[in-house]
């Protein structure tokens, strides 16, 4: 993973990617809060990707400190533990050199005792480090409900404090409340206790690869610029799947069910990029305005274009009640009003326990008028931007099929990741997110009037289906959801292509 370069190599080259980038008020010493540090989130995603980022030299042992903070009753060694078999992918001599760099203090999330030794640790730390600056970041991998009181306790007893140059900041993780009201109410609360720029609402999926070229790959080429409309694209699906269930998680996800949980966040994101306008710039709030826009321009959902399924089985985990309506599976369709997407459906679907793991973007555009080859049956040109696994880009179209006949075959024109950037590590999304934290770039964190765009177009549909008015459909697991999602999309007017399968070329 690292390459085989030595730990100081790499740090050097990043210190001279922190000059390029021009990085300078950036710099100090940087104290690293993982609050729920007892959690699975914290084992699972933010200590590897703090490990990753220590490992190419992104955040170095003479700079950085982090603390897990949790009620649980660990020790520094306990917590170093706890995490170090999810820290892969690095020679053994840089797992210590980071496990040490990590503290671990105990305290509850409501009062005061806790967070003041908090902040008498991390003071220690920034006293011996001989910095002017101190920079300070808070990981909230907690439950929602404990965001007020948390943010409440940092902001009176942890911030930099103002002697000092520097910064807090603070990452928050999905979900940002339920529905409208309970998200404006925790975006109140938070807004009391600190700035829109101190406030990092994460969405990892706009941390992934192929999410981030979504801008590059619309406004950098020319040859998409003039088709990504409504003259010539039939309809956008974007779809995730996975092939397993709710998986000790039933609790948390019956109180949340697949809108909340991916639609309304992940693919919401996904179809911003997707479906935006060109951004004056690459700033961070020329995208997210943009993003807001098109958001806006969605017309209410329409219950006849939607489908709900629960997957055979869900309820038999004891944390499901016997009576749940919650769905595992959706599919929506969203209609944008404005002038580029008038009469283009983007159908936005999500399902757990399917008969496959993916995520991808999936353009079909309009038949050829006046079809000489007679090639409908050939299906139409697809441009599919595969986000995950096997990171791809390829487009469907049509081609001779090579022999002495004229025939026609769909083929592909095919951008695949591993085949192309063979020794390049494509990295994880949250490595990507915290990075962007500690240079204090946002523009892939959710902005607050972005998320109460985007709980305005689902509220109603998660009113009604919450009060039992839309009800689920059953399907099997490790099927392809309810046939009825399929249905739906033929009637949007999506066109399968039968016979035509994508493989993801692999390396001889
Ligand atoms: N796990 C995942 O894969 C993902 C999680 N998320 C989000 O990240 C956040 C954290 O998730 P995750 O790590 O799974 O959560 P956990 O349930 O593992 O909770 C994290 C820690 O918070 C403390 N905690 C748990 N429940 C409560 C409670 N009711 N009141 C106060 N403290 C509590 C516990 O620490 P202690 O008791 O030691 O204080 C626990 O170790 C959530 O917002 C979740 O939605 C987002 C994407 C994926
Ligand atoms: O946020 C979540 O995402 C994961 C899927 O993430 P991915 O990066 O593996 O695609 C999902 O399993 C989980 O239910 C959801 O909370």
């Amino acid at each position: 993973m690292s390459g085989g370069s030595s730990p100081s190599s790499r740090r050097n080259s990043s210190n001279s990617l922190s000059r390029d980038l021009d990085l300078s008020s950036e710099q100090g010493c940087l104290s690293i809060v993982v609050l729920g540090a007892s959690g699975d989130l914290a084992k699972k995603k933010t200590f590897p990707a703090l490990y990753h980022l220590f490992d190419q030299g992104f955040i170095q042992s003479g700079e950085v400190h982090i603390f897990g903070y949790a009620r649980s009753n660990l020790s520094d060694d306990g917590l170093r533990e706890r995490i170090s078999g999810y820290l892969k992918g690095a020679p053994e001599e840089d797992l210590s050199e980071f496990l040490q760099l990590i503290k671990y203090v105990s305290g509850s999330y409501d009062n005061g005792e806790g967070f003041e030794k908090l902040n008498k640790t991390i003071s220690e730390y920034e006293a011996s480090s001989k910095t002017e600056s101190y920079r300070r970041l808070f990981y909230l991998a907690l439950p929602p409900s404990v965001y007020p009181s948390v943010c409440k306790m940092i902001r009176t007893y942890c911030m930099n404090p103002s002697s000092h140059p520097g910064w807090t900041r603070v990452i928050v993780e999905k979900p940002f409340g339920k529905d409208l009201d309970s998200a404006e109410q925790l975006s109140s609360q938070l807004g009391q206790l600190f700035e829109e720029h101190q406030l990092y609402r994460i969405d990892h999926y706009l941390g992934k690869e192929l999410v981030q070229n979504l801008l590059v790959l619309r406004f950098a080429n020319r040859l998409f610029l003039p088709l990504w409309n409504r003259d010539n694209i039939d309809n956008i699906q974007i779809v995730f799947r996975e092939d397993f269930g709710t998986e000790g998680r039933g609790g948390y996800f019956d109180q949340y069910g697949i809108i909340r949980d991916i639609i309304q966040n992940h693919l919401l994101q996904v179809f911003c990029l997707v479906a935006m306008e060109k951004p004056v710039s690459l700033k961070p709030e020329h995208i997210r305005d943009e993003k807001v826009k098109v958001l806006q321009s969605v017309n209410p959902i329409q219950p006849e274009e939607v489908v709900l399924g629960q997957y055979d089985g869900y309820k038999d985990d004891p944390t499901v009640p016997d009576d749940s309506n919650t769905p595992t599976f959706a599919s929506v369709v969203l209609r944008v009003h404005n002038e580029r997407w008038e009469g283009v459906p983007f159908i936005l679907k999500a399902g757990k326990a399917l008969n496959s793991r993916k995520a991808e973007v999936r353009v079909q555009f309009k038949d050829v008028p006046g079809d000489i080859f007679k090639c409908k049956k050939q299906g139409r040109n697809e441009f599919v931007i595969r986000l995950q696994p096997s990171e791809a880009m390829y487009m469907k179209v049509t081609v001779k099929k090579p022999g002495l006949e004229m025939a026609t075959e769909q083929s592909e024109l095919d951008l695949s990741y591993g085949m192309r950037y063979q020794n390049v590590k494509i990295p994880e999304a949250y490595e990507r997110l915290i990075l962007d934290t500690i240079r204090g770039d946002q523009q892939h964190f959710v902005r607050r009037d972005e998320l109460k765009a985007a709980w305005q177009i689902f509220t109603p549909l998660l009113h009604d289906i919450d009060e039992g008015k839309l009800k689920a459909v059953s399907y099997q697991p490790g099927s392809r959801g309810p046939k009825e999602a399929d249905e739906l999309s033929a009637r949007v007017g999506y066109v399968q292509t039968h016979g035509y399968v994508w493989i993801p070329p692999t390396l001889a």
